[in-house]
């Protein structure tokens, strides 16, 4: 595999302009659709005080102009506008050039991503089809789960439409590899900016793999420590959701990651090189049509996929039993597109 590029650190996604003399691109419009919830309030915040973002489009069907308001007191670049309610969502999406979206209901103890696949399908599916009709050639982020049947959801959206370009719809699978980063990290007593672990697949339970041998510094584990550490990278969200007992699942860490996806997004549009993030992506590299691996952004998304890279005997059995999961995940979210 090529090497995965120093991991966009926080700092980076603070700092991130200083990055950008040679681009001839100054400014980016970036839509957050649910830019009220849990989610999507701290990430519109990170991105507010992004030097890279000029206009913050905030939509939800709820307390936008509140959140605008608030936010646009911040003296920062971006210039913020409220969006509310299903009148206004086109106009949220005009002329912009990433939009990410959080929209969706989170779990409560007990429940799978996938429970959740009945209120989130036809949400990511209508905003999809807006997303379709007003920027077709927007880079697209989906955060909201299941992200394994979101992503074919507003595929299919966008190729029912006739505008789909495999390229720029990603399912936002960062917070797997933060998460995975921090936990190295705390175990070998590393400074968790230093570390890049790629994990791919999927974004729930047994379809998250973490490439531990593949870890920027390396690292190794006795056999049962690499199992425990595999096991708490794929049931980290599901810690979340326990921790904070019915009032819902990961929400500040998911921003800090959503923003990160978001301005390498925006560096690789103004024309940064070697910007790599792992993504959820359409993908025939394994007999799953969407796999997440590292993916070379570029200023029309998907610049180059890097690939799953060389495996561990482990990781290739993980991946083996992640397939039959995501091949059902990925049905699921398209037929629901052609049914409905
Ligand atoms: N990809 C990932 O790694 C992660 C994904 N998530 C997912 O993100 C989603 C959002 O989580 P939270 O922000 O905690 O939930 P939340 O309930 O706090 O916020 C969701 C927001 O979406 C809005 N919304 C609902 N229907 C909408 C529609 N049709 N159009 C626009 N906005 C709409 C709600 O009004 C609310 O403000 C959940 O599905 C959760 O499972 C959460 C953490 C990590
Ligand atoms: O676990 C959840 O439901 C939210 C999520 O996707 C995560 O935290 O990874």
């Amino acid at each position: 595999m090529a090497a995965v590029t120093k991991p966009q650190i926080f700092k980076s996604v603070l700092n991130g302009a200083k990055q950008f003399s040679t681009s001839s691109k100054s400014h980016t419009k970036v839509a957050v659709m649910g830019a009220s919830g849990g989610i999507g309030q701290p990430l519109s915040l990170l991105l507010k005080q992004s030097p890279l973002v000029s206009q913050l489009n905030l939509y939800d069907i709820v307390h936008t102009l509140g959140v605008a308001s608030d936010l646009s007191h911040i003296n920062s670049k971006a210039k913020v506008h409220g969006f509310v309610g299903p009148d206004q969502l086109k106009s949220s999406l005009e002329g912009c050039e990433v939009v990410i979206i959080p929209a969706g209901v989170p779990r409560k103890p007990g429940m799978t991503r996938d429970d959740l696949f009945n209120i989130n399908a036809s949400i990511v599916r209508d905003l999809a089809v807006a997303c379709a009709e007003v920027c077709p050639k927007a880079l697209i982020g989906i955060i909201a789960n299941p992200v394994n049947s979101t992503v074919p959801i507003a595929s299919e959206v966008f190729q029912k439409a006739g505008v789909y370009d495999p390229n720029r719809i990603f399912g936002v699978t960062t917070l797997d590899v933060v998460r995975a980063n921090a936990f190295i990290a705390e175990l070998k007593g590393l400074d968790p900016t230093t570390v890049n672990c790629p994990v791919i697949g999927g974004h729930a339970g047994i379809t998250i793999i973490p490439l531990i041998s593949q870890c920027m510094p390396g690292v190794s584990f006795p056999t049962d420590q690499l199992k425990a550490l595999t096991e708490r990278i794929q049931e980290a969200g599901t810690e979340v959701v326990k921790a904070k007992a019915g009032a819902g699942s990961a929400t500040l860490s998911m921003a800090m990651a959503g923003a990160r996806f978001a301005i390498s997004l925006i560096r690789a549009l103004r024309g940064e090189q070697g910007v790599v993030e792992c993504a959820y992506v359409r993908s025939d590299l394994t007999e799953s049509k969407y796999f997440s691996t590292p993916i070379l952004l570029g200023a029309n998304g998907i610049e180059k996929n890097l690939g799953l890279g060389n495996l561990s005997d482990f990781e290739k059995q993980l991946v083996a039993a992640s397939i039959p999961e995501l091949k059902k995940n990925i049905k699921k979210g398209e037929e629901f597109v052609q049914k409905n």
